[in-house]
């Protein structure tokens, strides 16, 4: 038998097709009903036995990926999410090894997709086949929670309802595909500013609660009702702080999108398009509009975290 060399695993970028926030909680939190959404966008985490070297820290980390300076922003450090997620892994296994984590990134950093919460997933599937650590889904899950509120999803993909922080996943009933454009922007948002600038803009916030339309538009798989019902409580706060998304929502509305919808805590914008025609006709009116820096037309729902079989690619 040959020792395995490498563990590659693909996770998804998420999008909030439902976000509504409670008031903050006396843990700095907010209670949630998130409908989260994967789509086929993904980051790659590679697990590999490091090159020999002098001095070994238990996890070595570089990253890939055609980002242009947002790669700049993924820290190289211990506090880089996939690092950590790592490091929780060896906690629970006698087996662990020092390992070198690759990321190759499609998913924008910062950007409201959960690229950081992704790659700490992927993290925790490739070092658990890696070190044949025999963690099950629910270790797993319960180990996301603890990395952050969006971690738990990419391990489980397709769409779901996350209560609690966002953490508790109820999978939702959705057989429909969708067609999505995303516009990606210069620069971040910080999400814990943005649910800062949430608490100052509605002091007094009802309990959130789930919204029986959109839940029956994805019962039904129809695009049209999915878009006019999706909604995000973050996306005032997300406009107070960056105004200029609300000219990339305008020009997406003016170019046919079913719905337009801040993707969790911003800046990336997200469209619904009734085919993957229309979706290629609001991606190329974004472009022309100058006021977003790339766009990405993709579907979903994706696959949670896989490992990926070498023989595929
Ligand atoms: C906005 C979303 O992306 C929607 O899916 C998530 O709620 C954010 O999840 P995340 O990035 O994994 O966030 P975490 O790492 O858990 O928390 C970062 C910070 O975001 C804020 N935060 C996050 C989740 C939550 N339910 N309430 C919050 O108030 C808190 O200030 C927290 O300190
Ligand atoms: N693996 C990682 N990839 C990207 N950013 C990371 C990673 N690990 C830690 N970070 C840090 O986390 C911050 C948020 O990055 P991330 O891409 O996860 O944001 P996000 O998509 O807005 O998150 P979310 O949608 O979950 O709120 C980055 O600015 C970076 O400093």
């Amino acid at each position: 038998m040959t020792a395995t060399t490498a563990i590659t695993v693909r996770v998804p970028a998420k999008v909030n097709l439902q976000l509504a926030v409670g008031p903050a909680r006396e843990d700095g939190y907010h209670d949630l009903v998130n409908v989260f959404h994967a789509v086929a966008l993904f980051d790659e985490v590679t697990v590999r036995e490091p090159r020999p070297r002098a001095e070994l820290p238990l996890v070595g980390l570089s990253v890939s990926g055609d980002l242009g300076p947002h790669l700049a922003r993924v820290p190289l450090d211990a506090t880089n999410l996939a690092a950590r997620a790592a490091r929780l892994v060896a906690r629970e296994t006698a087996s662990a090894t020092p390992v070198e984590l690759h990321l190759h990134k499609r998913i924008p950093v910062a950007g409201g997709m959960a690229g950081g919460s992704a790659d700490a997933a992927g993290a925790l599937v490739a070092c658990n086949t890696f070190w044949s650590a025999g963690l099950s889904d629910g270790d797993l899950l319960a180990l996301a929670a603890e990395l952050g509120s969006d971690v738990a999803f990419p391990l489980v993909g397709g769409t779901a309802v996350g209560t609690g922080r966002g953490e508790v996943l109820t999978p939702a009933d959705s057989p429909g595909r969708y067609h999505w454009v995303f516009a990606l922007a210069e620069g971040g948002l910080s999400t814990p500013d943005v649910f800062g600038e949430y608490d100052r803009l509605r002091p007094g916030a009802p309990e959130p609660a789930g919204d029986p339309e959109l839940m029956a538009a994805l019962a039904a798989g129809d695009a049209a009702r999915l878009g006019a019902a999706l909604s995000n409580d973050l996306e005032r706060a997300a406009l107070s702080l960056r105004p200029d998304l609300a000219g990339v929502l305008a020009a997406g509305r003016a170019a046919g999108a079913l719905g337009a919808i801040v993707s969790g805590s911003g800046p990336t914008c997200a469209f619904l398009a009734a085919s993957a025609a229309e979706a290629a006709e609001i991606a190329a009116a974004l472009d022309a509009s100058g006021r977003c820096a790339a766009t990405v037309t993709t579907q979903g729902h994706a696959d949670g975290a896989r490992v990926v079989d070498p023989a595929e690619d």
